[in-house]
């Protein structure tokens, strides 16, 4: 085993050990008090708002986070990793998923050789393939267009193209490229998964993708065989060269298989799974089932937060103030954090040395207003839990019904608004007496508040915006490659003592006073008051950015 220092003996982590002290005097009520710490903490790049101010820390807290940053040489390591260096040490490969979404022009080595140009091979082939199956020219056995797909795959080669296909399942412009077409995917092993999958599909008009990095994969290899079988059952074994198509780096046992060689798309060793949603992998089902110039917004998105990574101020770089952060709540203040279990659930640093603190990763959430009606009350009342709020500005479905105060967006968006305030003050006895709450409720209806979020305003939700928050993740995600993240400790598995059900109303009574103030700025122009800074900022710069959304409600449905 290689000996090696790990961050925790440098000098910044002490400083940063010893500041927790003075952390741990403060509270979020006062800290948002602090206009000119609260304006320091907000960051805008291309079209995203990132509002930090609601975490635990100051701006002395992000000084020290820089210099740990420095002393982690993670400059250093981002430019070793664009630059094709062999920093995924335990396989010994170059990382560049960076690389998929590069303009053809760019010029990214890995082992002396530039990648870009093979990128931009398999790009071209899927495009030329993807066109050919949509506009009917690439028939099935018995002369049928191919309107379904179903891809199989598990892990990384499933998880990231289904959370692309559920985003823009709802894009109007996707929904229009999609028309008459089906993506259905199929990862779990289970036999009754199968049988969804195939549900109403007639082999005649369906395509399988089998997508597979090593293409042995025992799941994702059973189920291939299964849908080899139905094919070859109902249309003849020479069917599955029509039916059946391929995206692996394991060129050799795809042909082995049965599919033609021509019919597989690419991928290479320094794509690691967890990150190849932007490879044939996920290219190819989604260009199927939307179209190529689709998903090539979709690339361009995650290619502009590649740059933004790579090229912004560490206190300008959202990828890095997200990992900064998460570092300080999970190794300092020692709260589970926003991690990524597959890429950082380690025990040991990159050189192989046992960590000396915990690092076992939970990530968990749940798409608008649901967990508030699932595990919100923890996040409350139980263990700190540090939150990210995603709040996206334009609805991809708009819904505004006559009689409402306000559009449906607006009844969401209300809640995004108040939940990190909500969370950040909590509620003191003293404000329940002056609301007249009876004396023997008070200790249910009291929260004690100084729980951490951020929050993160997206514009919209289309192709592009999809591939800079893919992007955002993975640049989380690849922070363990850099031996960043595996700083994390969790601390997470004690007893969890519920006994109030009064959480929904500190949220109601904030996202009240939020909804009045939307109708008020939507329908008389009222100016955003009563909030504290960073709230007023963000509400304003969500009235501002979509503001074209009528005023008075006009019984919009959704467009699907
Ligand atoms: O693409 P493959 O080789 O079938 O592997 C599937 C998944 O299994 C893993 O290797 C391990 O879970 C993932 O990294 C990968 O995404």
């Amino acid at each position: 085993m290689a000996s090696t220092t790990l961050i925790c003996d440098t000098q910044p982590w002490k400083d940063l050990k010893a500041h927790t002290e003075d952390i741990k005097k403060t509270h979020l009520r006062d800290l948002m008090n602090d206009k000119e710490r609260c304006e320091s903490m907000m960051v805008e790049f291309d079209g995203m708002f990132l509002d930090y101010s609601r975490h635990c820390a100051t701006l002395e807290t992000m000084d020290k986070l820089y210099k740990l940053a420095e002393a982690a040489s993670l400059k250093q390591q981002i430019n070793r990793m664009y630059s094709g260096e062999h920093i995924n040490s335990t396989e010994n490969r170059s990382v560049l998923h960076v690389a998929l979404r590069a303009p053809r022009d760019a010029v990214i080595n890995s082992d002396g050789k530039n990648v870009v140009p093979d990128v931009w091979n398999v790009l071209d082939k899927i495009k030329d393939f993807s066109e050919k199956v949509r506009n009917g020219s690439w028939v099935g056995a018995t002369g049928k267009p191919l309107k379904d797909v179903i891809a199989i795959g598990i892990g990384g080669s499933f998880l990231g193209p289904l959370f692309v296909h559920t985003a823009l399942q709802t894009d109007p412009e996707a929904v229009e490229f999609a028309k008459g077409r089906q993506l259905r995917f199929l990862a779990n092993v289970d036999p009754i998964d199968i049988a969804r999958n195939i549900a109403g599909l007639n082999p005649e008009t369906t395509l399988v993708v089998v997508v597979s990095k090593t293409f042995t994969t025992a799941e994702t290899m059973l189920n291939a065989r299964t849908l080899r079988e139905w094919i070859s059952s109902a249309l003849g074994p020479s069917a599955v060269a029509k039916h059946m198509v391929a995206v692996s780096t394991n060129l050799t046992l795809v042909e082995k298989f049965g599919i033609d060689p021509n019919n597989a798309f690419a991928f290479w060793d320094w794509v690691g799974g967890r990150y190849s949603v932007c490879s044939a992998v996920g290219v190819l089902p989604l260009s199927l089932q939307y179209g190529f110039s689709i998903v090539e917004k979709f690339l361009k998105g995650a290619s502009s937060i590649d740059e933004h990574f790579r090229s912004a101020p560490f206190e300008k770089n959202i990828p890095v103030l997200l990992g900064l952060l998460s570092v300080w709540n999970v190794s300092f203040l020692g709260y589970p954090a926003r991690v990524s279990m597959e890429s950082n659930g380690k025990g040991v640093s990159i050189d192989g040395v046992p960590l000396p603190y915990e690092a076992g990763e939970i990530d968990f959430g749940e798409p608008g207003t649901n967990g508030q009606h699932s595990f919100y009350q923890l996040i409350h009342q139980g263990r700190v839990i540090p939150c990210d709020f995603i709040g996206i500005v334009k609805s991809q479905q708009p819904v505004y019904l006559k009689g409402e105060v306000v559009s449906n967006h607006d009844e969401l968006m209300s809640n995004f608004f108040a939940q990190p305030d909500a969370l950040a003050y909590g509620k003191t006895a003293e404000q329940l007496l002056k609301e007249n709450v009876s004396q023997h409720l008070i200790p249910h209806k009291t929260f004690s508040g100084n729980r951490p979020s951020l929050s993160l305003l997206l514009p919209s939700l289309n192709a592009y915006n999809i591939g800079q928050s893919n992007a955002l993740l993975g640049c989380l995600s690849s922070w363990q490659a850099m031996n960043i993240e595996l700083l994390l400790k969790v601390l997470f598995g004690a007893s969890i003592l519920l006994t109030s059900g009064e959480l929904s109303w500190v949220r109601y009574s904030l996202a009240t006073q939020v909804r009045k103030q939307l109708n008020g700025s939507r329908t008389k122009s009222e100016p955003v008051e009563g909030f504290n800074f960073s709230t007023t900022t963000l509400l304003t710069r969500y009235l501002q950015a979509s503001s074209d959304i009528p005023a008075e409600p006009l019984t919009l449905l959704p467009r699907i």
